[in-house]
């Protein structure tokens, strides 16, 4: 996917994968991860997701990456906090209340950046890039998490190959990981209504595989 298509997306408002809520996968499945209280939780392609204070109010601090400054700009704003803003090599950087928002390109982050990271939460972010773009994103995953990291993963299935979002079947997710991290399949909600007729929602664990520890 281009950056312009997201930033459009962005300037013109058309954000229907935003929650006006926390997802309920996050709520219910986080505490599997059994992850201490003040650990580093990387959000990838977080966008303005409400579920960034969810974590924080959870005793996490929350490190997010998102390509659309607008998008970081928004989420302090519209949760009432002004936010310290700093330039780093790879873009500007917004802190506020242990939220730090990176507005860069997923793809330039490097193992530093995600020093201290301890797990990662992923809704909307594989499922958003087309397949040659899901290999990279999962390898950055693979090379440059810290050891011991784990993974809480929500996909979508479903039986078409356009996108975003795009349908990642358990067997891709397999494909992508598990060169080091086990998967494990935690739950999958099949989804009503118009929009959501004939999917299926699904959550995975990822932990260190133990050859790779
Ligand atoms: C489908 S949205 C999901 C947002 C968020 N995870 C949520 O649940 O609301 C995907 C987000 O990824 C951002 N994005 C796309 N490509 C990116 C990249 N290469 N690096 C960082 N963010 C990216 C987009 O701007 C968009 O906000």
């Amino acid at each position: 996917m281009e950056h312009d298509f997201w930033h459009q997306r962005w300037e013109q408002g058309r954000i229907g994968f935003h929650q006006g809520d926390i997802n309920p996968y996050l709520k219910e499945h986080w505490s599997e991860l059994a992850l201490d209280k003040g650990s580093k939780v990387l959000v990838p392609l977080c966008g303005k997701s409400l579920d960034m204070l969810w974590l924080q109010e959870q005793g996490y601090a929350v490190l997010g990456c998102e390509l659309s400054e607008a998008a970081c700009r928004a989420f302090f704003a519209e949760n009432m906090r002004v936010p310290e803003l700093t330039q780093q090599d790879i873009g500007p950087v917004f802190s506020s209340d242990n939220i730090t928002l990176l507005a860069a390109d997923i793809f330039t982050l490097e193992a530093a950046h995600l020093a201290d990271v301890a797990a990662v939460y992923d809704r909307a972010a594989l499922i958003a890039l087309p397949k040659t773009m899901r290999k990279d994103y999962a390898q950055l995953l693979i090379d440059r998490l810290p050891l011991g990291c784990q993974l809480l993963l929500v996909t979508l299935e479903f039986d078409a190959d356009a996108g975003p979002p795009f349908s990642v079947p358990q067997r891709e997710v397999e494909a992508l990981f598990s060169g080091r991290f086990m998967v494990e399949r935690l739950a999958e909600v099949a989804l009503g209504g118009e929009r959501g007729a004939g999917r299926v929602e699904v959550v995975y664990r990822l932990t260190e595989a133990r050859s790779a520890i």
